[in-house]
């Protein structure tokens, strides 16, 4: 397939990032997203109690040459096992799905533009900048919600591993950004310019 568009999403834990995709996905079906979580390296010793004995939010904790290795293929317009992530249970699944090439992909996440050779992969750069303290409003709500997390292991996360990790090696990438979207997923504007945009595939 020639052509193919890749649109990063990033922006800070709990910014509204998957909540854009999930809005444009709405009114642009015939596009894949790739989330960068599902390529988390597998920390399956990891609890509430212990919750800071692996550091999600360093570049590290990312398989980031199979991220590479998928990204190149879909640009080449070749199919990808994309793996799945389970965050209950902090590991990649037995099992992945098939991801067909299609000509839009958003690969999302809060690490997308630290590498380079990533960043090299994106055309169009998109971060989602919120309030700190409305992420972690948002956070905190839903990780006891979806990710099996308690109030205390989501307070001492993100004092000591979020939050830094946030300043050292998510914030500076806004800097390589094409657009900055406030406020993320209700900023109905800022959907509307990037449907306009994607209307073009
Ligand atoms: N504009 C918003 N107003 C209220 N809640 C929101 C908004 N955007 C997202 N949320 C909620 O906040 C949580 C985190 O949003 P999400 O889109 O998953 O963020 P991210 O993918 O950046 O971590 C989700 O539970 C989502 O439903
Ligand atoms: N097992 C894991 C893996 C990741 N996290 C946290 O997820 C955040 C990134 O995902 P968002 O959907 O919030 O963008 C990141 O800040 C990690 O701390 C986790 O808690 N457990």
């Amino acid at each position: 397939m020639n052509n193919v568009t890749v649109i990063g999403i990033s922006g800070g834990s709990g910014s509204g990032k998957t909540t854009i995709v999930k809005k444009i996905s709405e009114v642009h079906p015939d596009l894949v997203c790739i989330p960068q979580d599902n390529y988390y390296r597998s920390a399956e010793y990891i609890n509430n109690e212990n919750i800071t004995a692996f550091n999600f939010d360093h570049p590290a904790a990312f398989d980031t040459d199979l991220i590479v290795e998928h990204l190149e293929m879909l640009r080449k317009g070749e199919s990808i096992q994309m793996p799945l992530y389970d965050f209950v249970n902090h590991r990649r699944g037995d099992d992945h799905i098939i991801v067909e090439p299609r000509k839009v992909v958003i690969f999302e996440g809060i690490m997308v533009y630290f590498d380079k050779r990533v960043r090299d992969l994106i055309d169009l750069k998109i971060f989602v900048d919120t309030p700190d303290d409305i992420r972690f409003i948002r956070r905190m709500r839903r990780d006891i919600h979806d990710r099996g997390r308690t109030m205390e292991s989501v307070i001492t996360q993100y004092l000591e591993v979020v939050r830094p990790g946030h300043y050292e090696f998510i914030e500076p990438t806004k800097a390589f950004a094409d657009l900055i979207v406030p406020e993320g997923g209700m900023n109905e504007m800022a959907l509307e310019v990037l449907s306009a945009f994607l209307k073009q595939f």
